[in-house]
């Protein structure tokens, strides 16, 4: 039995699930899409480990924690697995988000489909630039910065998204705080504080490319070294 976690109206309140694992849970709900999608009613630990990029043996404990062990010689059954993850990270319902910093990267984010269908729903844009105060992009018109409390309260907000220059998120996330966000995705080059409670998640495309460089470098045969100068 899972005694990881009580449930409260069929939902999980306190999971107690590693971070570690929850950082994968998303992972294997896009590889479960796609392979539901693709026709699969069932997928063994190896068939999803490998569709997702892990060792079936770290899969097997994570998906433990959710309390799915799969059957013996049939594997799991790839449309409630996809529920218990989405349930259990929270997408099967619909979450309200909120850009600030609608410039290049924040027009770019609101013009993405793909939110909608994993259960996040751009429902607010919001600038600190006045004379773009009513400009739309899709449905949604600019809304001003000062009006932030009103925006997150009428629509229900309760993930923020910062797009702005780094001197300007601290200031855009202590708005956010106090009109009740509880959940920062930064995108702005600046480390946040926020009160406790309040969960900040930071994307650094360049730290990956960082990441990737350092990997890239070491597939390379070593750089022969130019010939030593003698001095004379
Ligand atoms: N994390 C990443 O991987 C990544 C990738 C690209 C860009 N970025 C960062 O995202 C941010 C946005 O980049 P961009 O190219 O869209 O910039 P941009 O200059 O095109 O847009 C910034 C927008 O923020 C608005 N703004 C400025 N101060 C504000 C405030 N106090 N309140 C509300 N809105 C405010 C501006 O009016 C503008 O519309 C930058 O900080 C950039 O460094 C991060």
């Amino acid at each position: 039995m899972n005694q990881l976690r009580a449930q409260a109206n069929g939902r999980p309140v306190s999971s107690g699930i590693p971070e570690a694992t929850v950082a994968r849970l998303p992972v294997y709900l896009r590889a479960l899409t796609a392979l539901g999608e693709s026709g699969l009613r069932t997928v063994s630990s190896e068939q999803l480990a490998t569709a997702a990029g892990v060792n079936s043996a770290k899969l097997r404990k994570d998906l433990s924690y959710l309390g799915s062990y799969g059957t013996r010689g049939v594997g799991y059954d790839v449309e409630y697995l996809r529920y218990q993850i989405a349930r259990e990270i929270g997408v099967n319902q619909d979450w309200a988000v909120v850009i600030i910093g609608i410039g290049n990267l924040g027009q770019a984010l609101s013009n993405y489909g793909g939110f909608r269908s994993r259960g996040f729903r751009i429902v607010a844009l919001v600038d600190g630039d006045a004379s773009r105060v009513g400009e739309m992009h899709g449905d949604l018109a600019i809304a001003h910065i000062d009006d932030l409390d009103q925006v997150v309260r009428e629509r229900g907000c309760s993930i923020g998204v910062i797009a702005t220059p780094g001197d300007a998120a601290q200031g855009v996330a202590d708005r956010l705080v106090a009109s009740g966000v509880t959940s920062i995705l930064n995108f702005a080059p600046a480390v946040l504080t926020v009160p406790a409670g309040v969960d900040v998640r930071k994307v650094d495309l360049s730290i990956e490319l960082q990441i990737l460089a350092y990997h890239e470098q070491r597939k390379r045969p070593p750089l022969v070294q130019s010939e030593e100068v003698v001095e004379s």
